[in-house]
């Protein structure tokens, strides 16, 4: 759960609020119910309930979208509610909720919500002392809204940049290693329950020689030559490469079995050959109910270790280690 609030932050958000939310209307509720304001009191409690059941389901989710979408709706109406109830020093609640938005939702949700906000709050204007007063508090909301707009926006297209350097490889613009136990994370519920996927796990030949004889440069497009290969031979959509390390690159196959992933990993071998100016090994392994991605993986790399000790430019299968 800390790692999916680490990379979520929408998510951290979300939950954030909720508990600021919590311990700062919970006592509120109690002051309103001690002045006898019950009304305002029961509002106050129904809100505390709701957002800690909100919290309470985020929390064991672990998923930041219907979560957020639900914490922004119920803390949006809830806030709509008081101010109807008490407007005048009610409508400051506002305020925060616009901002807490646009953390909360994506761009265009927490836009299109802060509007529907702002027009909510019309038919209020007959309790404010003079008109100018309602179009003030209308016009510095509206402000708010849009610093805190250009601010999560900014925010969000820079967290995105960090993410892509994070996550790709500069050479290739593939996957790097930290994307693909993000990917197999993200994917892990359908890959345990289908049980119904493979790895192959490919090293060129000899690339050291490439290196050394024809330069840096030409190595480097060597690999950008075979990612393109690679990319063109797999299943757009549902096969996955990633460069998991120098000149080693890892393809991940779903729906496909053990006797399917040595006859993909066939076929780029022989491509490879063809096509290139070199040779690859390949190592394979279908997933096993139960192991780690590391387990995974490092069966893949004993049945590549198998493939270069067996003389190189040839695939090897990975058994299951049990069963
Ligand atoms: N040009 C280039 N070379 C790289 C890159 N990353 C790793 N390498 C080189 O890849 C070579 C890997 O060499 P080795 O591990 O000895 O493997 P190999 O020569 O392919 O031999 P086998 O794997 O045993 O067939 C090293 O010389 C690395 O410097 C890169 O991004 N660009």
């Amino acid at each position: 759960m800390i790692k999916t609030l680490r990379e979520d932050f929408r998510l951290a958000m979300a939950i954030l609020l909720s508990s600021c939310a919590i311990l700062a209307i919970a006592p509120l509720a109690i002051v309103r119910a001690l002045t006898g304001e019950w009304l305002l009191a029961a509002l106050d409690t129904a809100i505390v309930l709701g957002m800690g059941l909100i919290l309470y389901t985020t929390l064991r989710r672990g998923r930041s979208t219907a979560a957020n979408l639900a914490s922004a709706g119920f803390y949006t109406l809830a806030a709509l509610g008081m101010t109807y109830l008490n407007p005048q020093p009610m409508i400051y609640w506002v305020y925060p909720v616009a901002v807490a938005n646009f953390f909360v939702l994506s761009l265009r949700q927490a836009i299109a919500i802060n509007v529907l906000i702002m027009l909510a709050l019309t038919p209020l204007a007959g309790h404010f002392a003079q008109q100018l007063e309602f179009v003030d508090m209308l016009v510095s909301l509206a402000l708010v809204c849009a610093f805190a707009g250009v601010f999560s926006w900014k925010t969000e297209d820079q967290r995105q940049q960090l993410e892509n350097l994070a996550h790709i490889d500069p050479l290739t613009g593939i996957g790097n290693r930290r994307k693909l136990f993000s990917s197999l994370d993200s994917q892990k519920g359908k890959l345990q329950q289908s049980s119904n996927a493979a790895v192959l796990l490919m090293d060129i030949d000899h690339f050291k020689a490439i290196n050394d004889q024809l330069g840096h440069e030409a190595g480097d497009n060597t690999l950008q030559t075979l990612t393109v290969l690679l990319q063109g031979r797999l299943r757009a959509g549902s096969d996955e490469v990633f460069r998991y390390g120098g000149e080693e690159f890892l393809i991940l196959l779903n729906n496909t079995d053990l006797q399917g992933a040595c006859n993909v990993a066939e076929h780029l071998r022989l491509t490879i050959e063809e096509q290139l100016e070199v040779t690859a090994s390949f190592g394979c392994a279908a997933y096993q109910h139960g192991e780690s991605w590391d387990e995974w993986i490092a069966r893949a790399d004993q049945a590549l270790y198998e493939a270069k000790r067996a003389g190189r430019n040839c695939v090897r299968p990975a058994f299951n280690t049990t069963g």
